[in-house]
């Protein structure tokens, strides 16, 4: 069986607020993005490793790699408008039969296990995303009125994102649409099933300055 990881870099942080894009930044001396790429490098799976990135920052990360000695063998795609786009780049570069772990670069905290995990639930069921239970009370907003919901029921979705090839292949058939806000939703969309193993609380997105110092405290040496 084939098997990659398809790692989405190709945006630009505009939450972060910082210069350089938040994939690059460093986290605990090393940028975020090859924190993320070692967990796929060091997992069982040994995926072959589709990097995407925007055509603007390709050189940057050539240095970088040169700088910090990065030797893990991966490829570089050129990076989309959206996520759904970068996504959709790399997975036309794909030829054949397999499963494919789509994940987000600032992600740099998801353990090996979750990966294998997620790789070994999607050969069993054709799918698995890795997602973990609220602990907060969750409300819905809607038509200004807010109600409860019942937490137990409410995941909250991370990646690892894991599906057979050929799923992908559908679902990124078609049209782009504002709610693909991940890739099981691109599925879902086109009647399939989501099947959700247990994601990692520690498996935290940089998304805000916050995010990073947390990352920083959780990141074990
Ligand atoms: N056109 C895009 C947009 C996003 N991503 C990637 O998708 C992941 C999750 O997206 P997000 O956290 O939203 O990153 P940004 O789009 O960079 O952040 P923001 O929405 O704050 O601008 C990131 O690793 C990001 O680099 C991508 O590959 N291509
Ligand atoms: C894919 C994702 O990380 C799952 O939680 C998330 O949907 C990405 O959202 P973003 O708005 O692109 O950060």
């Amino acid at each position: 069986m084939k098997y990659y990881a398809i790692i989405v870099a190709g945006g630009s942080g505009n939450r972060m607020q910082t210069e350089t894009p938040k994939q690059f930044l460093l986290l605990k001396n090393l940028p975020v993005l090859m924190h993320t790429i070692k967990a796929f490098g060091q997992s069982d799976t040994q995926p072959k490793i589709l990097l995407v990135l925007s055509k603007d920052q390709q050189d940057n990360w050539a240095h970088l790699c040169e700088e910090f000695n990065f030797r893990i063998p991966h490829e570089v795609i050129d990076g989309g408008k959206e996520r759904f786009h970068s996504v959709k780049n790399a997975l036309q570069t794909i030829e054949g039969d397999g499963f494919v772990a789509i994940h987000d670069a600032v992600r740099p905290l998801a353990s090996k296990t979750l990966i294998d995990n997620c790789f070994k639930a999607a050969e069993v069921q054709g799918n698995a995303i890795a997602a973990i239970q609220s602990s907060d009370s969750v409300r819905m907003l809607r038509d200004k009125k807010t109600s409860a919901l019942k937490r137990d029921e409410v995941y909250l979705v991370q990646t690892p994102q894991t599906f057979s090839l050929s799923i992908l292949r559908e679902a990124y058939n078609q049209d782009f649409a504002n709610h693909f806000t991940d890739d099981a939703s691109v599925v879902e969309s086109v009647g399939y099933g989501i099947n959700i193993i247990e994601g990692e609380r520690e498996n935290i997105k940089i998304t805000y300055p916050i995010d990073l110092e947390l990352a920083e405290l959780l990141l074990k040496n």
